[in-house]
């Protein structure tokens, strides 16, 4: 805790160099979106030219072999750069305050490469035909996206893109302490922002053996994630998390649960 309080205050760069760090964190944010709004139409085959069931065709068994490596690479992208232990020795070369922006430039390059290089299997499993159908299946998916847009304002959207570190920074102000937060949507599940993931992932009016596999892999991806996001918040939060845990579903709420 002490090394990350420490590693905080490393590198803390002069005037001149601010004004290059906000920039960066603002370009990088812009990128994420951009590429971020992308996915959601790629994985829903909505709106953009080129979706999870494009891309070069490949035998079945190249396509498994090459669609799991970009899985992984997006799941270890995600899980090496955002442990503290990772966090503590990157500040040694990235300054503290584009840490953040640039573990979601590096997340940025994942999901497009993922996107790039998918090989499709666009065999279908089930395809809903009824119209009307289709479309309320087609709000329940994007309703899950919508759940992960509200999630992170609900924890501190600025903050899990790096945005508030770098304007921080960009007056002068050292990086904030972790706030644990239990907003509305935190009080029904720990993970509403993973939650939201899966129901856009796995509710598809047509199912293909391609949005099948993205679907489990990162299903697989959100399960061992939470262990080590959780290890992580005990360790930062203690007992109050340790608390929460027992009180507030993982990803399914409780029926009925008391909320507070
Ligand atoms: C991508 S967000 C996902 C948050 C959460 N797992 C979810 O699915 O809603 C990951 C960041 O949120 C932080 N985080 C998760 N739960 C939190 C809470 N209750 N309060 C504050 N930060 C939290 C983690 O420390 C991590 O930096």
């Amino acid at each position: 805790m002490a090394e990350m309080v420490e590693a905080r205050h490393a590198h803390r760069p002069g005037g001149v160099a601010r004004g290059l760090i906000t920039a960066y964190g603002l370009v990088v944010y812009a990128t994420f979106v951009v590429v971020f709004l992308y996915a959601i139409g790629w994985v829903e085959g909505l709106v953009v030219p080129y979706t999870i069931n494009d891309g070069p065709a490949a035998p079945v068994a190249v396509a498994v072999v090459v669609d799991v490596a970009l899985l992984m690479v997006f799941a270890m992208q995600h899980s090496v750069m955002a442990r503290p232990w990772f966090k503590e020795r990157w500040t040694r070369i990235v300054p503290q305050p584009m840490e953040r922006s640039t573990y979601v430039l590096f997340a940025t390059a994942a999901l497009a490469l993922l996107m790039w290089q998918w090989r499709p299997l666009p065999e279908q499993i089930w395809d809903v035909e009824t119209n009307w159908v289709r479309v309320v299946i087609y709000a329940v998916s994007l309703g899950g996206w919508a759940l992960v847009f509200a999630a992170t304002f609900a924890i501190d959207h600025f903050d899990l893109f790096g945005l508030r570190q770098v304007l921080r920074n960009q007056s002068g102000k050292s990086a904030p302490p972790s706030i644990f937060r239990t907003p509305m949507l935190y009080r029904m599940v720990r993970h509403p922002l993973y939650a939201g993931f899966v129901i856009a992932f796995w509710v598809a009016p047509t199912m293909t053996w391609g949005r099948l596999l993205f679907a489990v892999g990162t299903t697989g991806f959100i399960l061992v994630a939470v262990r080590f996001e959780e290890h992580d918040l005990i360790d930062t939060f203690g007992d109050d998390y340790r608390t929460y845990r027992t009180r507030v579903p993982m990803l399914v709420p409780r029926c009925g649960a008391r909320r507070g």
